[in-house]
């Protein structure tokens, strides 16, 4: 292997950055083709003061609040920084930039950046207002003090694929709706995609003969019904507001309402939070940023509102909708594929912490024959080694969580493909 076999793999969330970097390594048989040096996360990007995080595997690490980093642009150029005085690792070295981009439209691949690919990821920010151009901010940052790394963009859409048109379509004029792409796209794919991998390797069973519902539930959560390893169908879709409610999105909502909550609801948004010039109206600003949990209980942070909700009607019913909204898919997917599901899957920051909301979808889909939640195992997921753990006991269908890794999935990718 060459000295210079360094991967970045870069997840630009709503308000948060994720960071890993890795080395290509030659693999055998099932092993990963690529072993992590060191990770990074910014969070509260749009909350400030941002925290950073950074550390070195088997080696340093370092938490503090960084008031300069004000957008993702300044939180990656504080990673470079970083990555050149702490890890004393010359990013020169680095060959392959991974992006996840939320939205890539028609993009049935990973694509390596040019003019084309840019244009295009610009051209769909208005659809992924939270993701995109916070994306492409990173993105330019690369190209131009990473100039001798490939950067190649991974699309979180590219996973749906295979959702057939009676779901991804919408009731409404299908001329219209090809013209301008009206339809289902959904999100979370790169996720999706190491979650259905690493419970195949769980199970032992090949990836192509699971059916699966998996939750991932984070600051933006979406549920995606996998019937023999391909998406069947997920609950987000033209954008990633749709479905189930975030940290500040509201999920779905009966789309009148839009017109009755205000009556500036066409009018265009003149929000400078995003870094391209978004041409979204104040409709669709309000219902990603100032709605979801946010909006019903004060804080982005679901583990708080669990906390709180015994005595605090607000968070109650933060809780009571979000598990609520939950139990409509995990419904709904089951039925679609005919009760025979391998297992149901808990992911996401949510999905991966939280006991409490484990415990109670368990305890509400045990009636469709799925292995009772066991409260020892599912109190000590945090302490349990694994990428996927399970919680349910061992017959009926099975109840698991995973620690999805979108930017493992992309590395892997990026050095299995043939990019
Ligand atoms: N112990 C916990 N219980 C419930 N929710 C938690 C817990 N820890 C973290 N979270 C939630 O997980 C969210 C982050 O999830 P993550 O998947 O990392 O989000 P994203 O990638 O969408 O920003 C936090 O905003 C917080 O609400
Ligand atoms: C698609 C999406 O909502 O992504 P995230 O959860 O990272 O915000
Ligand atoms: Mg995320």
């Amino acid at each position: 292997m060459p000295s210079n076999n360094l991967v970045l793999s870069v997840n630009a969330g709503s308000s948060s950055l994720k960071i890993c970097l890795y080395r290509a390594v030659p693999t055998g048989d099932d092993s990963e083709p690529v072993e992590l040096k060191l990770t990074s996360s910014i969070s509260n990007i749009s909350a400030p003061p941002a925290k950073f995080s950074f550390k070195v595997q088997g080696g340093s690490s370092k938490n503090e609040d960084s008031p300069a980093i004000h957008d993702h642009a300044s939180a990656f150029a504080h990673f470079l920084e970083c990555l050149n005085q702490e890890a004393d690792i010359d990013s020169t070295k680095i060959r392959h930039v991974c992006h996840r981009v939320v939205h890539g439209g028609d993009y049935a691949d990973p694509v390596v950046i040019n003019d084309e690919a840019y244009k295009h990821i610009e051209r769909l920010s208005d659809l992924a207002p939270l993701h995109n151009g916070h994306a492409l901010a990173v993105i330019k940052t690369c190209l131009s003090q990473l100039p001798n790394a490939k950067s190649i963009a991974f699309f979180d859409t590219a996973f749906h694929r295979s959702i057939p048109p009676h779901i991804s379509s919408y009731a409404i004029d299908q001329k219209i709706a090809k013209q301008r792409g009206l339809k289902k796209y959904g999100f979370h794919g790169l996720s999706y995609s190491f979650i259905l991998r690493s419970v195949s390797r769980f199970l032992q069973k090949p990836a192509a003969a699971l059916n699966l519902i998996v939750l991932h539930l984070g600051s933006g959560a979406s549920a995606c019904c996998i019937q023999h390893g391909q998406s069947l169908d997920t609950s987000m879709g033209l954008t990633p507001l749709n479905g189930l409610p975030g940290a500040t999105r509201s999920g779905t909502i009966d789309p009148s309402l839009i017109f009755h909550y205000t009556n500036k609801a066409g009018r265009m948004s003149h929000d400078k939070g995003a870094a391209v010039h978004l041409h979204v109206t104040q409709a669709e600003h309000i219902l990603n940023t100032q709605a979801g949990w946010k909006a019903l209980a004060g804080t982005t942070d679901f583990a708080a509102i669990t906390q709180r909700r015994e005595g605090d009607a607000a968070a109650r019913l933060a809780f009571d909708l979000v598990a609520d909204r939950v139990l409509d898919f995990v419904g709904a997917y089951h039925l679609k594929l005919g009760g025979v599901v391998d297992a149901l899957v808990f992911s996401g920051g949510i999905g991966e912490r939280s006991i409490e909301l484990r415990a109670h979808i368990g305890e509400k889909v045990a009636c469709l024959g799925y292995a009772p939640v066991d409260e020892a195992r599912n109190a000590g997921v945090d302490a349990t080694e694994g990428v996927v753990v399970e919680v349910g006991t061992l017959e009926g269908h099975r109840m698991l969580v995973c620690r999805t890794d979108e930017q493992l999935e992309m590395a892997r990718q990026c050095t299995l493909g043939s990019i």
